[in-house]
């Protein structure tokens, strides 16, 4: 049996991880070096909107199944984050705006109709793990967090300069989480630090990471597909956007 990392090696290891972050996706760092067009970052905004209202319902499952009261009391911010409370408006919000300072009708980003199938089965696939994980695996999957002030702040030190079309008021999303993603990296961190234990569970951990990078890394070559090489579904058949729009279940 091979000896488990101490806890200082094990975060270096879940660091390490970062090299396959979507901040090196080809499409990324369009976006970050001035390459992508109005049509393409209109692309990126309304497809990771469906990201943005997924992670309260992911969150939300993640407590569902929790039983531990401090834990909770702690996730919860989490949900109020992204959703909003009286006298804040929340990350969704903050999004819409950024949306329309990309030029995109509320209606449009909130129909989801712009939002391609494979973005939403790797968005899809996130909430459904966090349904069916321990919330101890839930939680930690959200350990890509580590890597998000950086391309929270690559966004706001290159886009202005690079995109004058955009009106600078819907940075303001990016701003808020480079404070937020930080607090929640420092609760994921406690989580998983305590959890994973063996050097087993461990190497399952960071399966469970590379699971999420893999998440990140598909919403965007769907997107790729899509804006860049001008293939979105069915292109071979139709110009119309002809794909479904969630099934509720
Ligand atoms: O813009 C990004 O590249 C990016 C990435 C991630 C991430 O690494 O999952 C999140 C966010 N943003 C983000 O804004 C956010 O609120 C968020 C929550 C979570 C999560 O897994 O719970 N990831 C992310």
């Amino acid at each position: 049996m091979t000896a488990p990392m101490s806890p200082e090696a094990f975060e270096q290891a879940l660091r390490a991880k970062g090299q396959y972050y979507h901040i090196h996706h080809p499409f990324h760092v369009a976006m970050y070096e001035g390459r992508a067009t109005r049509e393409q970052i209109q692309g990126w905004v309304a497809n990771r909107f469906y990201y943005q209202i997924s992670i309260p319902v992911k969150d939300a499952a993640i407590m569902a199944n929790c039983p531990d009261r401090d834990t909770r009391r702690e996730w919860i911010q989490r949900i109020i984050d992204h959703d909003g409370e009286p006298g804040s408006e929340g990350g969704i919000e903050a999004w819409l705006r950024l949306g329309e300072a990309v030029g995109l009708p509320r209606d449009k980003v909130l129909s989801g109709e712009m939002v391609l199938p494979g973005v939403r089965f790797a968005v899809d696939a996130y909430v459904n793990f966090a349904r069916r994980a321990s919330w101890q695996e839930a939680a930690s999957s959200s350990l890509t967090e580590l890597f998000a002030p950086t391309i929270h702040q690559s966004r706001l030190d290159t886009w202005p300069q690079h995109y004058p079309w955009i009106d600078p008021a819907g940075y303001d999303y990016f701003r808020k989480r480079l404070k937020e993603a930080r607090r929640d990296v420092e609760h994921g961190l406690r989580i998983t630090l305590g959890h994973y234990t063996t050097w087993e569970a461990q190497q399952r951990m960071l399966e469970i990471l590379q699971f999420k990078l893999d998440v990140l890394w598909s919403m965007l070559d769907a997107m790729s597909m899509a804006y860049e090489l001008e293939r979105p579904p069915y292109h071979t058949v139709t110009k119309d956007a002809v794909w479904h729009r969630g099934i509720a279940l």
